[in-house]
């Protein structure tokens, strides 16, 4: 199989659950220029993979403001050109979106059909991935998840963790509301989509967009003070405390990019087509914290 975007935070957590579906290819950045539709178009064609997973993205929410091409041609063309060759070859492709391509108002979790409306170019070039895909004919499953950090690779929790060893107080928006989503869970629910077919190159759910997170919801304040309390507990020494963590709202942090405050995301659709609970996302956060703290 073919995993796009492997030294990523969610490429990378695939790369290790999809280590037993057999020979898995990850080129880095270095090996294939994701950027280069020729290099792409050759290198399936070489490799003729039997299952995509597209874990590839533009991820940069600022930057992206500056830079709508590289970001369109990450998020937008490259997921409709590995859903054309996965049409054409009957093969299934695993692809990511976000929550940021919501329009971010209300308090209602979103549902995967609610209408979208993205406020970034960043979540506008991941609506149009996701329309190429669902719009392409392939076999496909889209996880739409959240916040996404791990113990490897660069997001709010370690930038916190950085942060909070340097500084004595930190302000943080609290208006935001989401679920903050380990990649490794990202990987498992996605292997777990395939693993117990009889072929483990074809998922046996249906086709569609899935909202993948973990149960619960917090701020992105909350969900620093949930990092700096559990840090601490497990021997971090950080300069901060919970207790110094202001909470601010979005107007008094700006950004280039406009992010939603809205979201939070129905996970009734996935747990019902796998069978499962989700775990609560302070428990996710234990156990990535502990991957990358010292006790
Ligand atoms: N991060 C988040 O908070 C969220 C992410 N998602 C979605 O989840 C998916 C995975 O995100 P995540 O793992 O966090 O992303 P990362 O930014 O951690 O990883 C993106 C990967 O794409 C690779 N890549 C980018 N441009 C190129 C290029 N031109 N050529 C080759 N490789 C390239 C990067 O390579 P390199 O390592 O060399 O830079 C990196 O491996 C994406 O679809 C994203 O939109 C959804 C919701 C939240
Ligand atoms: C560092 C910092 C951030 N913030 C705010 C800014 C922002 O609203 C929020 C989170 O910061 P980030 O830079 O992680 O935000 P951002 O990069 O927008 O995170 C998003 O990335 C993309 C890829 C997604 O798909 C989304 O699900 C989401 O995870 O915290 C503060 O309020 N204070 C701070 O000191
Ligand atoms: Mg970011």
């Amino acid at each position: 199989m073919f995993i796009t975007g492997g030294n990523g935070q969610v490429g990378f957590e695939l790369q290790r659950q999809f280590a037993l579906f057999g020979n898995v290819l990850a080129p880095t950045r270095h090996e294939l220029d994701l950027t280069d539709a020729n290099a792409v178009d050759a290198y399936l064609a070489e490799h003729q993979p039997a299952l995509i997973l597209n874990a590839a993205a533009y991820t940069a929410v600022d930057k992206a403001e500056s830079e709508p091409a590289q970001a369109k041609r990450l998020n937008a063309e490259l997921p409709a050109q590995l859903a054309e060759y996965a049409a054409k070859h009957t093969i299934a492709l695993v692809h990511y979106s976000t929550d940021y391509v919501y329009p971010g108002d209300g308090e209602t979790p979103w549902q995967e059909d609610s209408p979208t409306a993205p406020h970034s170019v960043y979540g506008q070039t991941k609506l149009e991935g996701d329309q190429a895909v669902t719009q392409s004919g392939c076999q496909h499953l889209i996880f739409r998840t959240s916040w996404v950090y791990a113990a490897r690779g660069n997001n709010f929790m370690k930038t916190m963790l950085r942060l909070g060893r340097e500084r004595e107080a930190l302000s943080i928006v609290n208006d935001q509301i989401g679920a903050p989503t380990p990649a490794r869970l990202i990987a498992q629910v996605t292997a777990l989509a395939f693993t117990p077919h009889a072929s483990p190159l074809t998922p046996h759910i249906t086709s569609g967009i899935y909202h993948l997170a973990p149960r619960g919801e917090t701020s992105w304040h909350g969900f620093a003070s949930e990092i700096f309390k559990q840090a601490q507990a497990l021997g971090e020494e950080l300069a901060i405390h919970s207790g110094t963590v202001n909470g601010i709202p979005t107007v008094e942090f700006p950004t280039p990019a406009q992010r939603p405050l809205n979201s939070r995301m129905s996970l009734t659709k996935l747990e019902a087509a796998l069978g499962v609970t989700l775990p609560v996302w302070q428990y996710q956060l234990a156990l990535t914290l502990a991957e990358c703290c010292e006790a």
